[in-house]
């Protein structure tokens, strides 16, 4: 499935890519987590399963039925089934409406029951909810953050759903107060025997209420599979450098952190072949540069992405005057940056040896490196950025990787690194970033 934004762009500019060729299944009863950086499409798949968004290609279907092709009773029906919650409870609910209203509204619009029938249902999902029959006349605002998520819930709750998307329903909640409201939803889950979706960018939640989860980067769904396997050994090399970060983990304690450089490329603009390519800590190097050090590939690495965040922001239109008069002032910190990582000693140990730099490029390394700063000085960050792609790149930049099982119970990752050509993507992320095996 896809969805694009801005097909016809006013400005004739690409579309953006939110959510760009997945293809998972939800199962009855089960709670799949989804998580990946802010901005990578989360929230756009939820809506657009639920068919609060129109799939740009590719389809969801329920019980073996399109979605989007449902009509008259039938799309009633699936409008009732699935649900949505929203992430901050303030600004999804109404504040001019009673809690009561606010919860009974859904039923307004899918019941012919009475009004005090009505009434008691409102009733029963507040209890149901951990709030009471003295909260019906009372608005959002006179809530603590936690009871209005309760609201909230009650309110997806209305139409007895068997699907839930929750949308990062407790990330704006206090600590202490999310506990509490996970636990609500798990019990919802066991009494009512409901499906969720749990959108989360907080990695530890989603491993406390997730049977399975989903890794999502730029669009694409990167892993899928059981919530422990993957806790507890990730295939993919950005769900190792996601995990890494959490303190305490399994793997945070006997990895140091994969540090992710820069920022994610813009979805607008996706980066060729594998999405996580120009931030990858396992990126497949080019067997014709075998020659270069760890640390040599290190420090290209590094002027990559330095090109690359300055080909991302340095569009202005006074940017682009100042280059077409010659005067591409902040081209000129580029020598700065080639210097430090390839003429000096830049890891700042005065025992190493200061021409250390100097002699870390192979000649025809060098050249390309050459080659990109001539193009960076004149502040064509784009030109260079490719000068350092196309002699450098590998598989990464030119394939899309496929989906791969790996361990078990139908696990899949989406690297080139899973096929017996190349070394396993955890090895290479451990001798880069050094496991503690004692
Ligand atoms: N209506 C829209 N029109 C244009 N672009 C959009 C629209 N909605 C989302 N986007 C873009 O699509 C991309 C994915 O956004 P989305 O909100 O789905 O990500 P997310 O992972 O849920 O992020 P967050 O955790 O910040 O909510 C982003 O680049 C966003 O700017």
């Amino acid at each position: 499935m896809k969805k694009y934004y801005d097909v016809d762009g006013f400005l004739g500019d690409d579309p953006v890519k939110a959510v760009d060729g997945v293809s998972f299944d939800i199962r009855r009863g089960e709670t799949l987590g989804l998580v990946g950086e802010s901005g990578c499409g989360k929230t756009t798949l939820g809506r657009t399963i639920l068919g609060l968004e129109d799939a740009t290609d590719g389809e969801v279907t329920s019980d073996g039925r399109n979605v989007a092709r449902l009509s008259g009773r039938e799309l009633r029906e699936w409008q009732r089934d699935a649900q949505m919650v929203f992430q901050d409870p303030e600004a999804s609910l109404n504040d001019r409406m009673t809690v009561g209203e606010i919860v009974r509204e859904p039923l307004e619009a899918h019941d012919s029951e009475t009004a005090s029938a009505r009434r008691e249902r409102v009733f029963e999902l507040l209890d149901l909810v951990g709030l009471n029959e003295e909260h019906y006349y009372r608005y959002p605002h006179q809530f603590s953050g936690g009871q209005r998520q309760r609201v909230g819930i009650a309110r997806a709750l209305a139409l007895e759903p068997e699907f839930i998307v929750l949308d990062e329903p407790v990330s704006a909640l206090d600590v202490s107060v999310q506990a509490r409201v996970i636990n609500l939803l798990e019990d919802l889950q066991e009494e009512l025997g409901l499906t969720y979706l749990f959108i989360a960018h907080d990695l530890s939640v989603v491993r406390h209420i997730a049977d399975r989860v989903a890794v999502m980067y730029l669009g694409d769904i990167v892993e899928l599979g059981g919530t422990e396997s993957v806790y507890t050994d990730p295939a993919h090399p950005y769900t190792l450098s996601l995990l890494s970060a959490i303190p305490g983990s399994h793997t945070g304690t006997d990895r140091d952190r994969v540090t992710l450089r820069g920022t994610p490329p813009s979805p607008r603009d996706p980066p060729q072949g594998c999405r996580f390519a120009t931030r990858c800590p396992a990126k497949v190097r080019p067997s014709e540069f075998d020659d270069l050090s760890g640390i040599a590939w290190e420090r290209i690495d590094a002027l990559h992405t330095v090109l690359r965040e300055r080909a991302n922001t340095e569009t202005s239109l006074t940017d682009r005057l100042k280059r077409q008069l010659g005067l591409a002032a902040d081209a000129n910190d580029i020598d700065e940056v080639v210097a430090d990582l390839f003429e000096r000693d830049a890891s700042g140990d005065s025992d190493t040896d200061a021409t250390e730099g100097a002699g870390l490029l192979t000649k025809s390394a060098r050249k390309a490196v050459e080659d990109a700063v001539q193009f960076a000085r004149r502040g064509e960050d784009e030109e260079a950025t490719a000068v350092l792609r196309e002699a450098f790149g590998s598989v990464c930049n030119r394939e899309r990787p496929e989906r791969h099982a790996v361990g078990d119970e139908g696990r899949v990752s989406a690297c080139v690194r899973h096929t017996d050509e190349y070394e396993d993507p955890s090895d290479v992320v451990d001798r880069r970033y050094g496991r503690d095996d004692d």
